[in-house]
């Protein structure tokens, strides 16, 4: 059989959503499931939650740590949050993109809008709405990782978050879990077949037709 040489640009997957309307729930799912793709760990002035791992889930740091590798231009991009400062390291993303490997990216709005002006060709952006907003609650309460008071600006600041809802390519309706992880596949399965992220392919088609 005759080696078919095309290969595939690495994509940058990113999830927006109002907190707690399931990123990483989705994005855990997404790891497991795919060896293709690589989560992007953030940097946060944020304090841990119970259970949170440095280095798996953050690289936690102080502001003055934030700020130097800001000021060293360390980030692909960064922005405020809730009163903490969050941004993506910048070398992990492009070792892993060179590697032929996709990277998934849980962050806000600020930083989508970030990434979509250095990278707009390799972006798939793609907002999470939850079924309600009592449901985005509860979920908020459940999750039991946040004091009654961060819960409640998280709530507070939903209806801001999801005003940038028109500024993704996909929406996914959070309600059932399953469908949402399904509808989040087929997403990423059909990005990865885009024409402009195949190399190689002119020559195979030249290739094909130059047989035919
Ligand atoms: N479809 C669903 N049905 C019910 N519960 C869900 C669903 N999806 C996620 N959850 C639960 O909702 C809570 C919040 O989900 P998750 O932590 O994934 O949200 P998030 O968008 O990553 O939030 P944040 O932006 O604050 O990090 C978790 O306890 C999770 O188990
Ligand atoms: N612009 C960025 N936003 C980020 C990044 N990492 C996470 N986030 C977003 O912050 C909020 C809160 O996250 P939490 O873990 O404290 O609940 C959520 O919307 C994340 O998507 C980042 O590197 N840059």
């Amino acid at each position: 059989m005759t080696e078919i040489a095309i290969h595939r640009r690495g994509l940058m997957l990113v999830l927006s959503s109002p907190s707690g309307a399931g990123k990483t729930t989705l994005s855990r799912r997404l790891l497991d499931s795919d060896p293709e793709i690589e989560m992007s760990v953030s940097a946060t002035t944020r304090k841990p939650r119970p259970g949170e791992v440095e280095g798996k889930d953050y690289f936690f740091l102080d502001t003055e740590d934030f700020g130097i590798m800001r000021n060293r231009g360390e980030f692909l991009e960064s922005a405020k949050v809730f009163g903490n400062y969050y941004g993506t390291p910048k070398k992990p993303v492009e070792d892993a993109l060179a590697r032929g490997r996709d990277v998934l990216f849980d962050i806000d709005w600020q930083g989508t809008q970030q990434l979509d002006e250095s990278a707009p060709e390799d972006l798939v952006k793609v907002f999470i709405l939850p079924p309600s907003a009592q449901e985005l609650e509860k979920r908020l309460e459940r999750r039991a990782q946040d004091p009654a008071d961060i819960v409640a600006a998280r709530m507070a600041k939903a209806s801001d978050e999801i005003s940038h809802y028109q500024e993704y390519e996909y929406i996914i309706i959070n309600d059932d879990v399953d469908r949402a992880f399904a509808e989040l596949q087929a997403i990423l399965r059909a990005e990865r077949l885009r024409r402009r992220r195949l190399t190689g392919l002119s020559n195979f088609v030249k290739q094909l037709r130059e047989a035919l």
